[in-house]
């Protein structure tokens, strides 16, 4: 990992946690570590379950090299204005928050911040993320160097210009939800057909898991596994064919517009 001094995370809950922890199994010590959190029974939690020092906003910023913005993005106006006055130009902002444009972050910190904007999963928290990092106008490589360093604890980490941002987030961001929710429905079916929920369960995650390693370590096209798997006249047909008919493809599509539209419209809330 690359070094890059003391880093704060501001907005410790879901992808707060998911980024602390991965820094600490990736070597990076607590000391060198910082949370921020608004409620104190959360502080007291992350403070004992990792070791980390909590300190105010205002703190984290006067002290940190690097600030990580991890709250949600309608709380970014009021975290932005309570930093801004402790934030100097050679500290590098490195926001988390879906929708929200570097250029939000630029006219609302001092002038000349380097902001790099990050959309991450939350398979991070087992070291499959995939993450994708943009660069704001004050950036230059050792920014993206530095953000790629903290990403790269807990999975992958691609480049996009931040105009592919809110694409992003439909797919890869929002990305693991679609997947638990197909998960959730394919349980419930064999459930329906007299499973047990556990034998279900079992079947279930473990084809979820098996088909994404053949993916990945085939790196063959979707389409041609597929078709590996639909004998003519079978069993696998006669589902598609269902799936087809309800329009399934087609709402996903939707859905995933719906999604990167919500990206772009965050900002303005
Ligand atoms: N969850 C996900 O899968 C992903 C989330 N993101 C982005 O990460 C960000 C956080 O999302 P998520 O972790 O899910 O949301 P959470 O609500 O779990 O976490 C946000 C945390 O920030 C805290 N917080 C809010 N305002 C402040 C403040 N002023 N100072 C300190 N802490 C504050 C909240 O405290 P409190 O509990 O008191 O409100 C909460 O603990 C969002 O911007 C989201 O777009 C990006 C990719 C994936
Ligand atoms: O739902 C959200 O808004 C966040 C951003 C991507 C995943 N979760």
């Amino acid at each position: 990992m690359t070094a890059n001094g003391q880093v704060a995370i501001l907005g410790a809950g879901v992808m707060g946690e998911t980024l602390l922890s991965g820094l600490l199994r990736a070597g990076r010590r607590p000391g060198e570590l910082l949370i921020t959190e608004r409620r104190a029974e959360r502080a007291d939690e992350l403070r004992e379950r990792y070791g980390v020092d909590v300190v105010t906003n205002i703190e984290a910023a006067a002290k940190a090299d690097t600030l990580v913005l991890v709250v949600k993005p309608q709380d970014m106006p009021e975290l932005l204005k309570e930093i801004a006055p402790a934030v100097r130009a050679e500290q590098t902002v490195v926001s988390l928050a879906a929708g929200i444009t570097t250029g939000f972050i630029e006219s609302r910190l001092p002038e000349g911040v380097a902001v790099v904007r990050v959309m991450p999963n939350t398979p991070a928290l087992v070291d499959e993320g995939m993450a994708a990092i943009s660069r704001g106008a004050h950036c230059d490589e050792s920014h993206l160097v530095l953000a790629e360093g903290l990403l790269a604890a807990t999975g992958k980490v691609v480049r996009v210009p931040e105009k592919q941002q809110d694409a992003v987030t439909a797919i890869s961001g929002s990305g693991p939800a679609y997947i638990f929710f197909v998960v959730e429905s394919m349980i419930e079916a064999g459930v329906h057909m007299g499973l047990p929920r556990s034998t279900a369960t079992e079947l279930v995650v473990q084809t979820v898991v098996g088909s994404a390693k053949l993916l990945r370590e085939t790196g063959e096209h979707p389409t041609v596994l597929r078709e590996r798997v639909t004998s003519p006249g079978g069993t696998t047909a006669a589902a598609v064919r269902e799936l087809e008919d309800h329009k399934v493809r087609a709402a996903f599509l939707s859905a995933i517009e719906a999604a990167r539209n919500r990206s772009r419209d965050l900002a303005a809330e």
